[in-house]
């Protein structure tokens, strides 16, 4: 298992502090075969520390995916093998893991109804009605003038969507956010947007992020550790701004294509 003597630099302080406390989630020894006897994941163990910002990168089918979906269990991980602040997720009410640990894929798919219904959704759920303060608060946070409030889904750009996706997601005020590969399907200036929104998350919230991206550049603006993903396995754990000191020779060959 990777160490915390194995992290160095800006990521130091935020390991410093996950020493002395369970890290925020932590994942032991999980392993997912596929039907076909197929390695998906193979013993994969990572803790990642709270209000850290926590990349996931390495080539295509190697399981970065699998290994997001395991966190909040859109893929059931086996028991003992994931935890939350401590707990086994397994042990917990699903519906109020995933309000904890939210997730935003590569496409956002929005609910029937305004881009306002969307954002009360979550909320709702826990018997919670947002007045339209807070949801104009939540479409600022994801920077998004309050007149889109009445718009619907299909009024939006792809971009605008995933905005709106995020927004979602914050109004559960979650302790995790799962991200993957976010800006994948959208255009630069929608993913400068994202970007920008998640550098000030990062910053003003320390909220515990996790985020898959093919985008060295990406995750080198907005992640403070990066995870490595070759063939099921976590090969490296690295600051991210020294991921050109990977030394696994494969996931140094995918890292030289993404850059
Ligand atoms: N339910 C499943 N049954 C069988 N194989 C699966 C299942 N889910 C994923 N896989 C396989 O597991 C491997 C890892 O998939 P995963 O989507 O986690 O990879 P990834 O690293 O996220 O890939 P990409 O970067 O292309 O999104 C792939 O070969 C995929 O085909």
């Amino acid at each position: 298992m990777l160490q915390m003597s194995d992290f160095r630099g800006e990521a130091q302080k935020h390991l410093l502090c996950a020493e002395n406390s369970v890290a925020k989630m932590e994942v032991r020894d999980l392993t997912k075969v596929s039907d076909k006897d197929v390695r998906i994941l193979n013993k994969v163990n990572v803790d990642i520390p709270r209000g850290v910002v926590m990349g996931v990168m390495g080539p295509s089918g190697s399981g970065k995916s699998t290994l997001l979906r395991a966190l909040n269990r859109l893929w059931e991980p086996p028991p003992g093998c994931v935890f939350l602040d401590g707990v086994d997720i397994c042990e917990l009410d699903v519906l109020s893991l995933r309000r904890k640990v939210g997730m935003l894929f590569q496409l956002p798919v929005l609910f029937q109804g305004s881009v306002a219904d969307n954002i009360r959704y979550g909320p709702q759920l826990r018997g919670k009605k947002l007045s339209d303060d807070e949801v104009h608060n939540l479409l600022a946070l994801a920077d998004l003038d309050s007149s889109f409030s009445a718009a619907s889904g299909g009024e939006l750009s792809i971009g605008q969507a995933q905005r709106v996706a995020l927004a979602r997601a914050l109004a559960n005020d979650p302790e995790v956010l799962l991200l993957d590969e976010p800006t994948s399907a959208l255009d630069p200036i929608s993913t400068q947007n994202i970007e920008d929104v998640l550098v000030r998350l990062k910053e003003d919230s320390g909220m515990t992020i996790v985020m898959v991206s093919h985008s060295m550049k990406q995750i080198q603006r907005i992640a403070d550790i990066v995870c490595l993903v070759v063939e099921g396995e976590i090969v490296e754990i690295l600051d991210a701004k020294r991921l050109s000191e990977a030394k696994h020779p494969t996931a140094r060959a995918f890292l030289h294509l993404t850059s």
